[in-house]
């Protein structure tokens, strides 16, 4: 029986490397083994998968010529399903930060439902992000469904630093412009090349935690993560592991998929993760041949509802299904836009500027702070405004100012700017 596999197998391969053999690279008048491109032709009984390196082309034409791989093998008789992948680049794998805390800043990418578009959403930010200049690292905790390599055309298999510490991925354009980022990435679906894992509880909880602990980055500038939908184990074990800076939620305009939002951005906000904003995927379509934009939901917008910012509206649109690039024209201008609005959010939530005047209290020792509440209200005359900017929520502060006065406080507003700092603004009687 195994010599018969073996003679089975053997001719496919020949037959495979033939109708390769007949795929001509486009720069140059040679066909695609010739030129090099070609690194691995893998059979597993009908299925073929072919390993390629096309990082140098232009993405049309490297999708291009992965067609014309894919059709050539299919057409060859016996090929159940033809897959082309992009070859693994060489990456520099010394010198790494080891865990996700590496990174300046963090950005969850969520969804309350699956399909709305959260994946494509998280991987066109990475590369906008990436060619507005930041080095990014992307990681897809979507453990039941890790489909960002699919996007990105990236394949493992995943290499180790000296310590055994996993290194991402290397997504980043070889014909990046001048001031682009780089580009890396992790996810379980570059260790396995099985089908999504139906892993559950404590196994999901143990793999994400060990790939936010162990995996070995370039030091970059902003994390993408993204999330698996819902508010399930993935989600709350992120929450725990990692300290994000902020949240992005994609969500489709359809009212039941809005509120659903709305249950896992309080969701969010409760785990003290400051929510940046909505991105409202697949509203409209933009017709091609006419260019008039068409709604696809009726009614009112149920996303005005939510209490957040709307960062992009993203219509339907063929460019949004195209493998995006760390490059400015690598992505479309909404996610160019996305990429400023996201960046603008987090510095709107995350730098504090405190008022003139203010009484500031970050780093202040607890036994000095009720003295320079005291000094500053005191030093204010009657009716002027009195601010107070803290790292601990400020409530004690009221029933301490109105003890001073002995007098209630008309108005008394405490705002939570971020997980790390209140403001509190009242008016001395
Ligand atoms: N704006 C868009 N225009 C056109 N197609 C889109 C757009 N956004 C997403 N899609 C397509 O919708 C499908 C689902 O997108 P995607 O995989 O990103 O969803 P998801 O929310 O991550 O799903 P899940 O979490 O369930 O895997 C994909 O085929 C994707 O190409």
């Amino acid at each position: 029986m195994s010599s018969e596999d073996t003679t089975t197998t053997e001719p496919l391969a020949d037959r495979v490397e033939a109708a390769l053999r007949n795929v001509r690279d486009p720069d140059a008048d040679v066909t695609v083994f010739e030129a090099g491109l070609i690194d691995d032709v893998r059979i597993d009984g009908g299925d073929v998968t072919v390993q390629a390196d096309l990082s140098e082309f232009p993405p049309s034409e490297g999708q291009a010529v992965t067609s014309t791989m894919m059709r050539a093998v299919s057409d060859v008789e016996g090929v159940e399903r033809a897959h082309v992948e992009q070859a693994p680049r060489s990456v520099d794998i010394d010198g790494r930060e080891v865990g996700v805390e590496r990174a300046d800043r963090v950005i969850a990418v969520a969804s309350a439902k699956g399909g709305v578009g959260k994946t494509t959403v998280a991987t066109t930010l990475a590369c906008a992000l990436a060619a507005d200049g930041d080095d990014v690292a992307l990681f897809d905790a979507d453990i039941h469904g890790p489909n960002v390599p699919e996007l990105l055309s990236v394949s493992g298999p995943v290499q180790s630093d000296a310590d055994g510490h996993p290194v991402p991925v290397d997504a980043s354009a070889v014909d990046a412009d001048d001031g682009a980022g780089d580009l890396e990435v992790m996810s379980i679906g570059l260790m396995n090349d099985s089908q999504p894992l139906a892993w559950r509880g404590a196994m999901a909880h143990d793999a994400l935690t060990e790939l936010f602990e162990e995996t070995a980055w370039a030091g970059p500038d902003t994390l993408v993560i993204d999330l698996p939908p819902g508010t399930g184990d993935v989600a709350l074990t992120t929450l725990q592991e990692v300290r994000v800076d902020g949240v992005v939620f994609v969500t489709t305009p359809f009212h039941a998929a809005v509120s659903d939002t709305h249950r896992s951005l309080q969701l969010f906000a409760e785990n003290e993760v400051p929510v940046l904003g909505v991105v409202s995927n697949m509203g409209e379509f933009v017709c091609d041949a006419c260019g008039e934009h068409h709604d696809l939901f009726d009614g009112d917008d149920p996303i005005d509802a939510l209490d957040a910012p709307v960062l992009a509206e993203v219509p339907f649109t063929g460019d949004m299904q195209s493998p995006p690039q760390p490059t400015a024209d690598g992505v479309p201008d909404v996610a160019l836009d996305l990429g400023t609005a996201v960046a603008d959010r987090i510095a709107e939530i995350w730098t504090v500027e405190v008022p003139e005047n203010a009484v500031d209290l970050r780093g202040v020792p607890p036994e000095q702070r009720r003295d320079r509440v005291r000094d500053a209200f005191e030093g204010i005359a009657s009716g002027e405004r009195f601010e107070v900017v803290s790292d601990r929520n400020p409530g004690p502060v009221r029933e301490f100012l109105e003890e001073q006065v002995d007098d209630e406080l008309a108005t008394f507003q405490v705002k939570r700017q971020n997980p790390e700092t209140w403001r509190c603004r009242t008016e001395k009687p």
